[in-house]
């Protein structure tokens, strides 16, 4: 069932959960979904991600999941905060509070960086897969859509709505994802079926020539994974890596963690920047240097 309304919040309007009594004001709409809308909310000195208006459904599944990774001791610790009711002019609605995510969507920040960020944005997925399927859980869902790019290419999953305990079937998915649109497998939660998903994002999100969006509109009798695996030996971008992408659509890993240490190795082989404390260190090194200028200017006036 989906909650059907237009509830729409303003600036400053102020949120208090009927059950906890929470208190949360609004700053601004953060982004909509097909069924909800989620906002930025302050409690306090903290900001958090507050979603309204989603199908019930959808909206327990992924609280479920969200409660099992918030208490792991993975970087998923307290990515959930509390679900509550709002009542609002008489009408009582569910919502959820989640951590506030400052990031940009995939697509852009390769658009800004440049596609040889590609290789970071790989690993720090992978990585994210890899604690998410130690928890019990496949994603799904994986899109660029469902995740946020931080400054240093850290990548954050949002909407957990399609998250399922490993082994039971895939309840939400994204066709052009899916392993089972391009006849590769089954549509049951486990890594593999992540890592196709990964391989077919990778694969659409460094297609210069929209050769993916051509292949994805193709008949059902025409599609198969052999056209996602002659796209990728024809992507120069994906070369480094292409052996763990090739695993990835052909269902040979059974486990994201051998898929993250091929993907290191390879990218770490081919040079493309992988490390963000390459990123920082370069900010460190010019800090550094900047405070050397500024001290040897200062003990220059001082002896005038
Ligand atoms: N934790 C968060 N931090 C920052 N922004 C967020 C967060 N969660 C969601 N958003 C923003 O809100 C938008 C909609 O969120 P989300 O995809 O979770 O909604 P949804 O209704 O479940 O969407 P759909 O069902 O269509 O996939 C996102 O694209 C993102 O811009």
């Amino acid at each position: 069932m989906t909650i059907s309304f237009e509830l729409s919040f303003s600036p400053g309007t102020v949120i208090v959960g009927k059950w906890n009594q929470n208190t949360y004001q609004v700053e601004r709409l953060l982004g909509e979904g097909a069924n909800g809308k989620v906002y930025l909310v302050r409690r306090g000195k903290k900001q958090y991600a507050m979603k309204l208006g989603f199908d019930v459904v959808d909206h327990q599944s992924e609280v479920n999941a969200l409660k099992v990774l918030s208490r792991s001791s993975t970087s998923f610790q307290h990515v959930w905060i509390e679900a509550d009711d709002v009542e609002w002019n008489g009408i009582e609605y569910p919502f959820s509070v989640m951590r506030y995510i400052k990031g940009r969507s995939l697509t852009d920040f390769l658009r800004s960086k440049g596609l040889d960020w590609t290789y970071l944005i790989g690993l720090n997925l992978l990585r994210k897969l890899e604690e998410l399927h130690a928890s019990g859980y496949a994603f799904c869902d994986l899109k660029a859509e469902n995740m946020l790019v931080t400054e240093y290419g850290e990548v954050e999953l949002i909407d957990f709505g399609g998250a399922t305990a490993k082994g039971r079937s895939v309840k939400q998915f994204t066709e052009v994802f899916d392993r089972g649109y391009w006849g590769a497998g089954s549509r049951t939660a486990d890594d593999g079926y992540d890592l196709f998903s990964f391989a077919a994002l990778m694969l659409s999100v460094t297609d210069r020539e929209r050769k993916f969006v051509q292949a994805a509109g193709m008949l059902p009798q025409n599609r198969s994974v052999e056209t996602l695996l002659e796209m990728l030996g024809h992507n120069r971008q994906l070369r480094a890596v292409e052996p763990v992408l090739r695993k990835a659509l052909t269902g040979r890993y059974t486990t994201s963690k051998q898929a993250l240490a091929d993907w290191r190795a390879r990218s770490l082989q081919s040079g493309r920047p992988v490390r963000k404390q390459a990123v920082k260190g370069s900010w460190i090194t010019l800090c550094f240097a900047a405070s050397i200028v500024l001290f040897a200017a200062a003990l220059y006036y001082s002896f005038m």
